[in-house]
């Protein structure tokens, strides 16, 4: 059996029920009518028992941002052209993206990796040259990625965690990938077995006319892999998926077994996600959803994952940036969970009922 499949079976990690009971406990014992900080309270308890913790703590958050270029770009499905993945990278190299002013003022490690852009880019300092290929294949034609490729691409993610898990408190998956909206509505929607017409949007910006033309493409591309809808979720992301969600789909599963905690991003990364959980159920549970994008499969996506995301700002960025916005909310639910006084100490009285 080679590495990747002994990697692969690999069980997710148990979440400490200990520290989720010590935490709930402590909840009740703060100086606040009991469930008066709302998702906080469940916030605080998610992380404490994630990080077995008694008291949770985000101050190391760990963003990878996975860029990659996507062969459906033949069909013109993006108000963008496919060059601007390429311009983005050396954006982030250079500090002027979203996501770098984010990570910035959270004092998060940011990493950028190039998984497969159509343009070479010179060696630029602080991207990770891990260029799979010149983008993947249009999936309207034949499968995106080999067997091989996206193994790759899944390793990429699991290395990027490893290396730096000691640190890790929170691991965030961004990413940017022009074209990437029609590859994840063509995942989700095969993962799903639902009809693409409920997850397709604008993505970058599509007028309705083009929203039309992205479903054709998105249609054809089902009908042609239509074969594989029963079969694994692996031949599916192979089939259907891009570089950059295969790795994020090989982080997020690196992150559950080594019990990582991950906050998730937009409608493209929480495919990888689902795509992550529909490989090893359980997964999930390493979870905590930051944002609804204004892409509408965003909504059917996290809906399938039973996830109640924190924010709703209409955003529809990606690169990690809706998840990034989140972090200092996760962060107050910790400073809230560690700092209160209980009644006791107080002496405050609980009252009766
Ligand atoms: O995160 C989201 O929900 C999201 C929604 C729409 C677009 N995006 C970003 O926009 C790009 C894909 O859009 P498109 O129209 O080129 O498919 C890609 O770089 C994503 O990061 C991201
Ligand atoms: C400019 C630009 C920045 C992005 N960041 C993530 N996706 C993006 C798409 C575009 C077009």
């Amino acid at each position: 059996m080679n590495s990747f499949a002994e990697w692969l079976k690999k069980p997710v990690k148990l979440v400490d029920k200990t520290h989720e009971q010590k935490a709930l406990a402590r909840q009740q014992q703060l100086t606040k009518p009991p469930g008066s900080l709302g998702q906080l309270e469940n916030l605080a308890v998610k992380i404490a028992s994630l990080q077995a913790s008694e008291i949770p703590d985000l101050t190391h958050v760990h963003i990878t941002v996975y860029a990659a270029d996507h062969g459906v770009m033949a069909e013109g499905v993006s108000a963008f052209p496919q060059s601007v993945t390429a311009a983005m990278i050396r954006n982030f190299a250079s500090g002027g993206a979203a996501i770098n002013v984010l990570a910035q003022e959270l004092t998060a490690k940011l990493d950028v990796i190039n998984v497969g852009t159509v343009d070479t880019l010179e060696d630029i300092p602080g991207v990770l040259d891990k260029r799979i290929d010149a983008g993947t294949a249009n999936f309207c034609d034949g499968p995106a990625m080999t067997e091989h490729q996206c193994q790759q691409a899944i390793l990429i993610g699991r290395d990027n965690v490893l290396s730096d898990i000691e640190n890790t408190q929170l691991y965030i998956a961004g990413e940017m990938g022009i074209g990437n909206t029609s590859t994840a509505t063509a995942l989700a929607s095969a993962i799903l077995k639902c009809d693409p017409a409920d997850l397709v949007g604008p993505g970058t910006g599509l007028d309705l006319q083009s929203i039309q033309h992205k479903l054709t493409v998105i249609q054809r591309a089902l009908k042609l892999h239509a074969d594989k809808l029963e079969g694994d979720i692996l031949t599916l992301l192979q089939s259907l998926g891009g570089f950059e969600i295969a790795a994020m789909v090989g982080a997020y599963l690196s992150c559950a077994k080594q019990g990582v905690p991950v906050l998730i991003d937009g409608f493209i990364s929480t495919t990888a996600a689902l795509t992550a959980e529909k490989i090893q159920p359980g997964c999930k549970n390493w979870f905590i959803y930051s944002h609804q994008s204004a892409e509408p499969g965003h909504k059917v996506v996290l809906d399938a994952l039973d996830a109640k995301p924190l924010l709703k700002l209409d955003m529809r960025l990606g690169e990690g940036s809706g998840a990034a916005v989140a972090v200092p909310l996760l962060r107050q639910a910790c400073l809230l969970h560690n700092g209160m006084a209980t009644f006791e100490q107080a002496n405050i009285s609980k009252g009766d009922k």
